[in-house]
């Protein structure tokens, strides 16, 4: 996951935590990896000394302001008007920092940077106070720190709204994120998008850091699946509305493989003792698998992107001239000089060498010695044709260039149908690897039930000897591999539009007739429908398809409606969920939704359960005509009577702070109170944005603590919760239990190992 600057729960004492702590201890050399980046000669003698010293500077805290387009700009107003003005020429203890600023390349000042020393931020209260503005905007998922370098290839996959998109190794997620607001990018009204959003991981452990990263971002769009990327199931979809059965093929694939992590040194200060020649090694003929399986199932015309942390060209450039020459015409690198055209970067290495585990030069496959070709792939080596592949096209990024972490890009566009098996170069050995991991769909579907059943994992079943790095991978488990699989998921089993529960909610809330009534899922087999997740029709076109079962969706849906089982004389029992509820405001009926003025948002952030009578008297009418149940509650800054009154809690902000667009939210309308549906950071994000205090509601939920939910996954939620940073709330009606919903599942498994507070 990005790291995240929120606080973690039962978190180590800070001092075992402080990164600077541990920096201090490792001594910032490594000979032979300095030695073997020489050779390849990444960049010239004189430039060397630069690059090298500036591996050892601690990397500046970089963020992205996320969410919808009208929703991101306004969080960015907020970060450039209300704070960077005060942080200015601010030193503490003779320290003075660089206020924060955007990152120059990316686009509509949405990526920021600052380097602030720890002691300054706990030091200087206007620190101190953008500090806590971070903490909570991230605890809601408005922001999410993500280095700079991480944030490149999602922008260079030129992605547009109705796409379908492939993130083969998502987790923690800090791109598929980028990804899904690209997606979501353009804001339109009564439409769920058409695009798709597919995010694998193999490590089941991590699949659900993905889901924890992901979540907030609300999208029908996404499906989260857990495979060996280079071993992707193909399917045949079900028909959509249309009647058309369209390919399970993408129009933009990423590749962030698996890789040594090298570039990511400044982050990472361990990889200076860890580093070895033989890290690249075993991981180039995977990646290669990887990005493989992606050009397979990148649609013609559309475009991937393979991109790894490491500046070895092992596992770069040998890639990516592996695959053009695999893919024999059909395959192109493409120049994307004129794209994001203030990030500095250098040409791919049309030339590099390869080393023994031991450190020695090899010049040619056919030099390796006897013993130890197991170990090698012809593909390590710049192929004869290097010159003719454009490598110069593919993007290296240097940490000196633009005080970044290192990052390594190529661009691909599929010309023409690949066809699988073309071994290109490779060698008898790298053949049957490959065509192991690449066979078509027969194979691979059946390669994917030996492996769930625990069999031994055929992935790089290279010809190698006894011991040898393929022979020995090849022996590995799944679990060996990428952890322990996780249980069997509930099956997504979707509602008929006309369903006496969706009947039943859609008159309630008066929905569009244009909605998808026939989107509607569940994930609790013979029970009743407690929660309802909306998905978008190529997410359901991919559910229903016959091949399913070979498709491991761990995840998918936006929560839209609860069933809340309670005496309340509602007329309807379902409430909304504020997971949905940007979504259903657009088709829900305007009788249901109530527009309401500061006074009373801060009445409900500022009293629990307040009762009617504690609302201005202006409008207790109104509320008392509200049936009781569930209702939108919509607040429009604009109609605000006195909006341009300053708020004491930002300077120079009008009195609804920098909340500029409309703020939708649930509320549950008991016989004589109101309870606002949302959890405790939703609370908290809401009341500092208005610039007012809230109270935490006492009648929230630990999702940690849902007994049954948290013994469902246990394997899963064990293995993250030990790491989680964060047990999710959730938001109940006074009179009303809370949802055993299986979505709630999640709530016990999510958090992340890499979570980092400032
Ligand atoms: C570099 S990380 C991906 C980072 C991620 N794209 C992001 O931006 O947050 C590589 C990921 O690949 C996963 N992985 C390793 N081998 C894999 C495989 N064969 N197929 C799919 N995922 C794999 C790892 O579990 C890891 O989460």
């Amino acid at each position: 996951m990005g790291r995240r600057f929120s606080k973690r729960k039962n978190a180590p004492p800070r001092k075992e935590r402080d990164p600077n702590a541990s920096y201090v201890e490792v001594i910032k050399e490594n000979a032979q990896m300095e030695e073997y980046y020489k050779a390849q000669k990444i960049m010239s003698e004189e430039e060397w000394p630069v690059f090298w010293g500036h591996l050892k500077v601690t990397l500046p805290t970089t963020f992205r302001i996320t969410g919808t387009r009208s929703h991101a700009v306004e969080i960015r107003d907020t970060v450039k008007n209300a704070f960077v003005p005060h942080l200015s020429n601010i030193s503490v203890d003779g320290v003075v920092a660089n206020p924060p600023r955007p990152l120059a390349w990316y686009p509509d000042e949405l990526g920021w940077h600052f380097d602030v020393p720890r002691t300054l931020l706990k030091k200087s209260p206007e620190y101190a106070k953008f500090h806590q503005f971070l903490v909570a905007e991230t605890e809601v998922g408005n922001i999410s720190r993500q280095e700079a370098v991480s944030m490149i290839p999602p922008l260079l996959l030129d992605i547009q709204p109705q796409h379908w998109v492939m993130d083969m190794c998502a987790a923690p997620g800090s791109k598929t994120a980028q990804i899904i607001e690209m997606v979501h990018a353009v804001e339109q009204h009564k439409v769920v998008p058409g695009g798709l959003i597919l995010a694998n991981d193999a490590d089941y452990r991590r699949s659900h850091m993905l889901i924890h990263q992901t979540k907030r971002l609300q999208s029908p769009c996404l499906m989260v699946t857990n495979h060996d990327a280079s071993m992707m199931p193909s399917l045949t979809l079900a028909p959509n509305k249309a009647g058309e059965v369209v390919p399970f093929e993408f129009d933009r694939v990423l590749a962030d493989v698996p890789c040594s992590g090298d570039a990511t040194l400044r982050k990472n200060p361990m990889v200076w003792n860890s580093w070895t020649h033989g890290g690249a090694m075993g991981l180039h003929q995977t990646q290669v698998n990887i990005l493989q399986r992606g050009v397979q199932m990148l649609k013609v015309g559309g475009r991937i992107v393979y991109s790894t942390c490491s500046f070895n060209p092992m596992e770069n450039e040998a890639v990516v001239a592996e695959m053009l020459n695999r893919a024999n015409g059909t395959l192109e690198l493409v120049d994307v000089t004129n794209e994001l055209p203030l990030l500095k970067r250098r040409p791919g290495l049309s030339d590099w060498k390869v080393f023994t585990k031991e450190g020695q030069q090899v010049d040619k496959f056919e030099d390796v010695p006897t013993d130890a070709k197991g170990k090698f792939f012809p593909s390590m080596w710049p192929p004869e044709n290097a010159g003719e592949l454009h490598l110069e096209r593919c993007l290296r990024i240097y940490p000196h260039l633009q005080d970044t972490g290192g990052f390594f890009v190529a661009v691909f566009k599929k010309t023409a149908p690949y066809v699988v098996p073309n071994p290109g170069r490779a060698a008898a050995a790298a053949e049957k690897a490959a065509s192991a991991s690449t066979s078509e769909n027969k194979e691979q579907n059946a390669e994917e039930d030996t492996t769930t059943t625990g069999d031994k994992h055929k992935l790089d079943t290279a010809a190698g000897e006894e011991g040898s790095e393929p022979v020995k991978k090849a022996r590995m488990t799944r679990a060996e591999r990428f952890g322990a699989p996780g249980p069997k998921e509930e099956p997504f089993l979707f509602l008929d539009a006309n369903n006496t529960d969706v009947e039943l909610f859609s008159k309630f809330y008066g929905l569009d007739e244009d909605f998808p009534k026939d989107q509607f899922l569940v994930r609790s087999e013979g029970e009743k429908n407690k929660t309802i997740y909306i998905v978008s029709e190529a997410v359901k076109s991919i559910l229903k398809s016959n091949d399913i079962h070979r498709l491991k969706v761990v995840n998918t849906g936006v929560r839209t409606f609860i069933r809340q089982d309670s005496n309340s004389p509602a007329d309807c029992t379902f409430r909304i969920h504020n997971e949905g509820i940007a979504m259903m405001r657009q088709f829900v009926s305007d009788a249901r939704v109530m527009a309401v003025q500061l006074e009373e948002v801060i009445t409900l952030l500022q009293s629990p359960y307040p009762k009617i009578t504690e609302f201005p008297e202006a409008v207790q009418e109104r509320l008392t005509a509200l049936p009781t149940g569930c209702c939108i509650f919509e607040f429009d800054p604009a109609l605000e009577k006195d909006k341009d009154k300053p708020n004491p809690r930002w300077e120079g902000q009008g009195l609804t702070g920098f909340v500029k667009g409309k703020l939708v939210f649930p509320v549950w309308k008991a016989q004589v109170s109101f309870n606002m549906l949302l959890n405790k950071q939703e609370r908290r994000s809401l009341a500092m944005r208005l610039g007012v205090d809230c109270v935490d509601s006492p009648h929230v939920v630990e999702g940690g603590a849902k007994g049954t939910a948290a013994k469902a996954k246990a394997a899963a939620a064990e293995a993250a919760a030990s790491a989680s940073a964060s047990a999710s709330e959730d938001a109940t009606p006074e009179d009303a239990t809370p949802e055993d919903s299986p979505m709630a599942e999640d709530d016990a498994a999510e958090g992340s190992e890499e979570e980092e507070s400032l």
